[in-house]
């Protein structure tokens, strides 16, 4: 589990992360969203004690980063930024890393396994494309068998094929009973992986919910109602309903259950009746739109 209490860090006059508090459970892939700039990588360095908070707290399973007897069996971690060598070998790089923590080379050929690499593990890291590269992030990640996951973008530069397949291997290893926290701004991708949400904007927290509940107390569904007595329907259900068309009404504020309800007890035909479920997309902007004008501001001045 993570724990991240009243967390604030500043660079300067610069606050990247403001008081952020959540927490971050087993057995769920939870997704860590926010716009540019918003204290995501700030948050995840801090997890792993590579920079240190200006107040608050960030643990895993209890505890400080720095505190772990054995880091690399508590916690697997992908940073955005690359830390190979780049002259060694995919396979080096991780028996390199087993040393440290007594892990046998058996273990470093699963895990090449795992991340489908055993045909380039001879390879130099230097020359992997970015793909090859995130895939070997997460063999190190994984090596240690760990029961927390925390990846910074990790399906950043993959390819449609790459990009599932993380989706796939994340989901398994929550189904686990692992603790997986990642990092994107790829909305879509995150409605695909993510069970649940915490959402950051200027450092903040916006959000910490399911995505299905995100989604739907975004508010943002909308029903498209046809019926001949489209004006009559409107005066029934109030400010929330708009006419799109002579016949066609666009609804707010309520679901197609009350619309249908209401329409049956004064007698009103309906010709169609159907919700559209706004998007993760739609809501995300929704909710970080002060944020990033806040952001565009700041940077315009
Ligand atoms: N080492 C640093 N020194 C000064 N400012 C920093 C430093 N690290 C981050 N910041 C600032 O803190 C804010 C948060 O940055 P951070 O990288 O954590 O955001 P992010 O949500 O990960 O953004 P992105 O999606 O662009 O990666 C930004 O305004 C950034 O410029």
């Amino acid at each position: 589990m993570l724990t991240v209490e009243s967390l604030t860090k500043r660079y300067g006059n610069r606050t990247a992360v403001d008081g952020l508090s959540f927490t971050v459970r087993p057995g769920t892939v939870t997704g860590f969203l926010g716009p540019n700039g918003a204290g995501k990588s700030t948050t995840m360095r801090l997890l792993v004690g590579l920079d240190a908070p200006t107040s608050g707290r960030a643990l895993i399973d209890g505890r400080r980063y720095a505190d772990l007897p054995a880091p690399l069996r508590e916690v697997g971690v992908l940073l955005e930024a690359r830390s190979v060598h780049p002259g060694r070998t995919a396979f080096r790089h991780l028996m390199a890393l087993a040393h440290t923590h007594g892990i046998p080379r058996r273990r470093v050929e699963e895990v090449i396994g795992t991340v489908g690499l055993q045909d380039v593990a001879g390879k130099r890291a230097g020359s992997f494309s970015l793909g090859m590269g995130q895939r070997l992030g997460i063999a190190a990640a994984l090596l240690a068998d760990p029961a927390v996951i925390l990846l910074d973008e990790p399906v950043n530069g993959l390819d449609p094929e790459g990009v599932r397949w993380v989706r796939t291997l994340l989901t398994s290893l929550a189904a686990e009973g692992r603790t997986v926290f990642l990092s994107s701004h790829l909305m879509s991708e995150m409605a695909q992986t993510a069970d649940h949400l915490v959402i950051v904007g200027r450092g903040r927290l916006l959000a910490d919910t399911t995505v299905e509940r995100f989604v739907r107390e975004a508010g943002l569904g909308r029903v498209r109602v046809v019926t001949p007595e489209a004006d009559r329907l409107a005066g029934l259900l109030g400010d929330g309903a708009v006419r799109e068309a002579p016949d066609t009404l666009r609804v707010t504020g309520t679901d197609a259950a009350h619309i249908g309800r209401t329409a049956a007890a004064h007698g009103i035909p309906l010709t169609e009746l159907s919700p559209h479920t706004a998007s993760l997309e739609d809501a995300f902007m929704e909710l970080t739109r002060d944020t990033v004008e806040y952001e565009g501001r700041a940077a315009a001045a």
